[in-house]
C-alpha cells in the first residue's frame, strides 16, 4: 500500500480523489456492460442480458482477489450492487417473490439480484411460478428449505406441475426479532403473531420468555408486523425488513433457537444456465414401488463419487409417479460424469426430470 498521510485534512483530500477514481471506474464498467448488451442484442434481439453463471464468477473472483481490510462477503455485496445497477441500465430485471412486502423471500430476492431489481410480491408460491411462466416476471424467488424446520413442500409440489427450471439458489441467515409498535404496552404483551415456521424456529425462546402469551399463526411475518400496528397488547415475530417497513421497535433481537438458522431459496426462470465452475443440479425422479428402488436410484451417484446435497421424498399424485424423489447434487448436467449418472438413473426410473443446473450460491 502507498503511504497514507496522517493529517485529517490530507486524508479527506485523498478520500475525495479516490472517490473520483472509483466513480470514473464504475462508469467505465457500466459502459462495458452496456456494450456487452449491445453485442448480445445484435446476435439475438430477444437476448437475455442477465447471466447467472457470469455473475457468480465475477463475485467469486472478487472474493478471491480481496486482501482486506473489508471482509470478502462485504466486498462481494458491494460488487453485487454495482452489477445490479449496470444490468438495470439495459432493462431492470423483474423478480416475482413470495410476498407480501417485507418477507424474508423479498430479502433473498434483493440479496441475489441487488437493489436495482424490481421485486413483485405474490400471494402464494404457485402464483410466483405462474407469473414467471406467463412472462410477467423474468425470474421468481421461492423458499425451499429451512435448516431448523426442513423442506417447503409447496415449492417442491409446484415443480411437478411446472415447466420452470432452477437458475440459481440463495441462502439467507434468518434472524427473528420480537417487535412492537409505538402503541404497544411492552409489559402487557398477551398475544404474539407470526408465521408457523417462525414460531417453530423460536419455540424455546418463547417458552421461556412468553410462556403465557397466545401464539397466533398468520400467513407471513410481514402480515404479523402489520397487525401489531393496531393492537396495544400484541407483538410480532419478524425480520429486519418487516421491522423497517412497518416502523416497529425490536424488544428482543435474534430470538431464533439456533444461531445457524438459515433458509435456502431457489431462483426460478426459463433459462438453462451454463457452467460457472462450481455448480449444483436438481432433479426429480419417479420410481416404481418395488423393493430396493431407493438403493438402485442412489447407487450410480455413489459409484461415480457425485456428492449428494439433499434428498427429499414426496408422495406422488399420479399412478406412474409412485415415489417421487427430489435430489440435489454437486456438478453440472453438461459435465460428462454427471451426464453418465443421469443416463443410468433415467434407465432405472419411471421418469426423470432435470429441474436445472445452477451456480452454488455465492453470497
Ligand atoms: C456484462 C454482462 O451482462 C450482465 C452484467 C454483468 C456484469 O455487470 O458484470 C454480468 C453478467 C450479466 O448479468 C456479461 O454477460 O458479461
Amino acid at each position: 500500500m502507498t503511504d497514507i498521510p496522517s493529517n485529517l485534512d490530507e486524508l479527506r483530500e485523498r478520500i475525495d480523489r479516490l472517490d473520483a477514481d472509483i466513480l470514473r471506474l464504475i462508469s467505465e464498467r457500466a459502459e462495458c456492460a452496456q456494450q456487452v448488451a449491445e453485442i448480445k442484442t445484435q446476435v439475438d434481439p430477444d437476448a437475455v442480458f442477465y447471466r447467472p453463471e457470469r455473475e457468480a464468477q465475477v463475485l467469486r473472483r472478487i472474493m478471491a482477489l480481496n486482501k482486506g481490510p473489508l471482509d470478502s462477503e462485504e466486498m462481494a455485496r458491494l460488487f453485487r450492487e454495482i452489477m445490479s445497477a449496470c444490468l438495470a441500465l439495459e432493462r431492470p430485471i423483474k423478480v416475482a417473490y413470495l410476498g407480501p412486502e417485507g418477507t424474508f423471500t423479498q430479502q433473498a430476492a434483493l440479496k441475489h439480484f441487488g437493489d436495482s431489481a424490481v421485486s413483485l410480491p405474490m400471494a402464494a408460491i404457485d402464483e410466483v411460478f405462474r407469473e414467471v411462466e406467463a412472462g410477467a416476471a423474468n425470474y421468481g424467488v421461492v423458499p425451499v428449505e429451512n435448516s431448523t424446520e426442513g423442506v417447503v413442500n409447496h415449492t417442491l409440489d409446484s415443480f411437478m406441475d411446472s415447466s420452470m427450471c432452477i437458475c440459481g439458489e440463495v441462502v439467507l441467515r434468518i434472524h427473528h426479532h420480537l417487535l412492537i409498535s409505538s402503541t404497544t404496552r411492552k409489559e402487557k404483551v398477551s398475544r404474539i403473531y407470526s408465521h408457523p415456521q417462525s414460531f417453530a424456529q423460536c419455540r424455546k425462546w418463547l417458552d421461556s420468555h412468553y410462556p403465557h402469551a397466545e401464539r397466533v399463526p398468520v400467513a407471513s411475518n410481514a402480515e404479523a408486523a402489520k397487525l401489531v400496528k393496531t393492537e396495544w397488547h400484541s407483538a410480532a415475530i419478524a425480520g429486519d425488513m418487516a421491522a423497517k417497513l412497518y416502523d416497529l421497535e425490536k424488544i428482543a433481537e435474534k430470538i431464533e433457537d439456533r444461531p445457524d438458522n438459515s433458509t435456502r431459496f431457489l431462483i426460478i426462470g426459463n433459462q438453462q444456465v451454463p457452467m460457472s465452475g462450481e455448480d449444483k443440479t436438481s432433479i426429480v425422479v419417479a420410481m416404481r414401488n418395488q423393493p430396493g428402488a431407493l438403493h438402485d436410484l442412489l447407487e450410480p451417484f455413489h459409484r461415480h463419487q457425485i456428492d449428494l446435497t439433499r434428498l427429499e421424498t414426496r408422495p406422488s399424485r399420479t399412478g406412474v409417479w409412485n415415489y417421487v424423489f427430489f435430489i440435489d447434487f454437486k456438478g453440472h448436467c453438461e459435465d460428462p460424469v454427471v451426464e453418465a449418472v443421469l443416463e443410468e438413473v433415467r434407465l432405472r426410473s419411471a421418469e426423470l426430470k432435470v429441474l436445472g443446473s445452477y451456480p452454488v450460491g455465492v453470497l
